[in-house]
């Protein structure tokens, strides 16, 4: 039976949605079709003991089974709110935060594209849902639990983030070095089957994939690497899966098994996924929602079936997502005119100063501005 939910746009508004599983539709059954039902719940996981940023302390440690809410929201987000912290782990002062306002609800079954310009903080949005960046407790929950605090959320696998190339920080090399190294995908991707109960589905994804277990890591392309790591990021069966951009070195063949498997992964096991991508084609039929994010506000968050010129084929989401970003760069520009005028006219204008002169850990250029490190403004001339 259909459940109201509420979804609640930054401007205020509430409209009230069906959040029934979307019906499987048979004439956008190609490549990017549509999803079904929910399905039985994972096992649980522990929850561990973390500070809280609002009160500095540590919060119960707890090394039962943390349970898992299957009956409400898969994620839900309430008044979300969130500035990059500078090195002294606080905000820089009067930073205006990057991601304000967010609230939105999604559900067992649901997947979300989430939309959105170079910048907009999509990266950022995914990363706070995935409990890679603090926030506090009640803004994030995943499955019932803090994103962040829980951590058995993330260990368990149950919230899958996967995005990014697959690169690490090498010390007196350099940062984003491709991982790799003269061993077989196998390799690989077998230590990640370990972790994963169905035995099948290794089978599955290195099928839907194309993956040859025997492709030596140092010399493979960047679609291939990227399939093994993605073979690797869903072996574990995800209840909450964060894909960010990870599609785009794979063929169009690749891309549309990947797009295929991640329905069944929501039709058969009541997966709920956002997927943030700047490639839509094919996509028009394949999100339940879709999400846009821009200056720092989630725009708009609606089903698909509020698109009705997505659905019959009128408009591309290309050209869709086009007119949205035209509008924003026009708003944006003139948010920046307007600051300008106003900005003061003598004296220059006023900038904060980068404490860290920008010095990163492990980079042989690293270094820190000595006695300008307690300026918190330069004014430039
Ligand atoms: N570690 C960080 N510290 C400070 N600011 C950051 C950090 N990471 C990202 N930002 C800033 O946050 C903003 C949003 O970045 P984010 O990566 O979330 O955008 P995005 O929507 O994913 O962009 P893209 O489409 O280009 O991937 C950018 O202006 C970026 O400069």
């Amino acid at each position: 039976m259909p459940v109201p939910v509420s979804v609640t746009n930054p401007g205020g508004s509430v409209s009230h949605a069906s959040h029934a599983v979307a019906p499987v539709d048979s004439s956008s059954a190609g490549l990017f079709a549509n999803l079904g039902s929910a399905a039985p719940p994972p096992p649980p996981s522990a929850v561990v003991a973390i500070s809280s940023p609002e009160t500095n302390t540590q919060q119960h440690v707890a090394s039962a089974p943390a349970p898992m809410n299957e009956a409400g929201p898969l994620i839900k987000v309430t008044d979300l709110a969130y500035t990059y912290p500078d090195i002294s782990g606080q905000p820089p002062p009067g930073a205006k935060p990057l991601i304000k306002g967010m609230n939105f609800e999604l559900h067992a079954g649901e997947r979300a594209l989430l939309i959105g310009a170079n910048g907009a903080g999509k990266t950022t949005l995914l990363k706070i849902l995935g409990g890679k960046l603090m926030v506090p407790q009640h803004m994030v929950q995943v499955l019932g639990r803090p994103a962040f605090h829980d951590t058995g959320l993330t260990t368990s696998g149950l919230l899958n983030y996967v995005g990014g190339n697959w690169q690490r920080e090498v010390a007196f090399a350099g940062f984003d070095c491709a991982l790799g190294g003269d061993f077989p995908a196998s390799r690989m991707i077998d230590n990640a089957a370990r972790e994963c109960a169905d035995p099948s589905r290794k089978q599955r994804l290195m099928e839907a994939l194309d993956v040859n277990p025997d492709w030596r890591m140092h010399q493979v392309s960047d679609g291939q690497r990227r399939r093994v790591q993605l073979v690797v990021g869903l072996l574990r069966e995800f209840k909450v899966l964060l894909l960010d951009e990870i599609t785009v070195d794979l063929d169009v063949l690749g891309r549309a098994s990947l797009m295929r498997f991640l329905t069944e992964e929501c039709r058969n096991r009541g997966a709920c996924i956002i997927y943030a991508t700047h490639i839509f084609d094919g996509l028009e039929r394949w999100p339940s929602h879709i999400m846009y994010v821009a200056r720092g506000e989630l725009q708009s968050f609606n089903r698909l079936k509020d698109y009705p010129h997505l659905i019959d084929g009128s408009q591309t989401l290309v050209r869709m997502v086009d007119g949205w970003l035209r509008e924003n760069r026009r708003i944006e520009k003139e948010i920046k005119a307007k600051e300008l005028k106003e900005a003061p006219k003598e004296g220059g204008k006023e900038e904060y100063y980068l404490r860290n002169n920008g010095w990163a850990g492990g980079r042989l250029a690293a270094s820190i501005a000595g006695d300008k490190m307690d300026d918190k403004k330069l004014t430039l001339v």
